[in-house]
């Protein structure tokens, strides 16, 4: 490896398109992956999502070269991850936490992999302050927590400054501070200009991060589009329900923000609103409404319309 002055390196320009095309993978009679073609665009934060065993991780790990596709395609900028010509440099992954020695220290663990890699042994020190780490760098692996070894995994992924980001199930072991923390550096990631794939197997969890969705189930195409869009599509009929001390302004907001607002307006100030997120109405009635009393999503709940989804026991429309 050459030019280990990462910070020298130019930024990641022009960022990278994942192209999955026609992708199958057989395990013996079981097909885990069946013919799975998405696009992957730069500067944007791609939800991969599935239920547990759906084909995400198998997806993945052909992207990466670690398992051979029985048929299709998945490249990078149409390069296979083979043939890059530097990878660890175009690519960072967040897969599982193989390979990691238990008695070694967080700092040393990304010291031999700077040393592997040919870059310097104090970028190990940029990516653990990235992380959150810079205290624990010196503490062993075994004594990490969950979130921690997260936390160590990322920084693995982010040592040489790639322009591509994949990142498996990331949230996993994260206390609700380390989950807004992650979702905000998705966030920033993708704004630099960098492809971020991340996946998950509860849709609640990255719509309001990702850009961009792609759902699978059994190993094929569900759905793929804008996270707002998909999200609204499987979604269906819900609503958030909302109950403030300015029902009538924060109607009048939520209408010329683009959602349905259920008329009459039920007793007590109370509105049920289609076509928007609890997000976007909570910003709203924070804005408009006066006084919250009372905000939630309302049936069918966003996750349990997700697993009829996938389980087949509903259609996107
Ligand atoms: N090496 C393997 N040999 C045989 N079957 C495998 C192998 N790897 C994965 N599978 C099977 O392929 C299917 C997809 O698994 P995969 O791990 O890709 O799903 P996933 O969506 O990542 O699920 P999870 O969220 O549980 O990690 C599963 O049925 C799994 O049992």
């Amino acid at each position: 490896m050459t030019s280990p002055e990462v910070k020298d390196a130019p930024a990641p320009a022009g960022g990278r398109t994942l192209e999955f095309r026609g992708l199958s993978k057989r395990y013996r009679d079981r097909s885990a992956v069946e013919d799975l073609s998405f696009t992957v665009g730069p500067g944007r934060v791609t939800g991969f999502l599935g239920p547990n065993g759906a084909g995400k991780t198998t997806t993945l790990r052909m992207l990466l070269g670690l398992t051979a596709p029985t048929s299709g395609t998945a490249t990078i900028d149409g390069q296979l991850y083979r043939d890059l010509e530097r990878p660890l440099r175009t690519v960072g992954a967040m897969l599982d936490e193989s390979g990691t020695h238990r008695r070694r220290t967080g700092r040393d663990h990304l010291r031999v992999q700077c040393a592997a890699t040919g870059l310097p042994a104090r970028r190990a020190d940029e990516v653990l302050d990235h992380v959150g780490l810079a205290k624990a760098g010196g503490r062993r692996y075994e004594e990490y927590s969950l979130g921690m070894r997260q936390r160590l995994n990322l920084a693995q992924a982010l040592l040489g400054d790639p322009p591509v980001l994949i990142l498996d199930e990331p949230s996993n072991g994260l206390d609700p501070e380390g989950i807004a923390w992650m979702r905000s550096l998705l966030k920033k990631l993708a704004a630099e200009g960098r492809t971020v794939l991340v996946s998950s197997h509860l849709i609640s969890e990255v719509e309001q991060t990702a850009d961009d969705l792609v759902i699978i189930s059994q190993g094929r195409l569900v759905a793929e589009g804008p996270s707002r869009e998909i999200a609204a599509r499987v979604r269906g009929e819900s609503r958030v329900r909302v109950r403030c001390s300015r029902p009538a302004e924060l109607a009048a907001a939520l209408v010329a923000a683009g959602a349905t607002v259920a008329d009459p307006p039920a007793e007590d100030g109370l509105l049920f609103v289609g076509g928007l997120g609890t997000g976007a109405v909570a910003a709203l009635a924070a804005a408009h409404g006066g006084e919250l009393y009372e905000l939630a999503e309302d049936a069918p709940d966003l996750e349990q319309a997700f697993l009829r989804l996938t389980q087949g026991k509903a259609e996107i429309r």
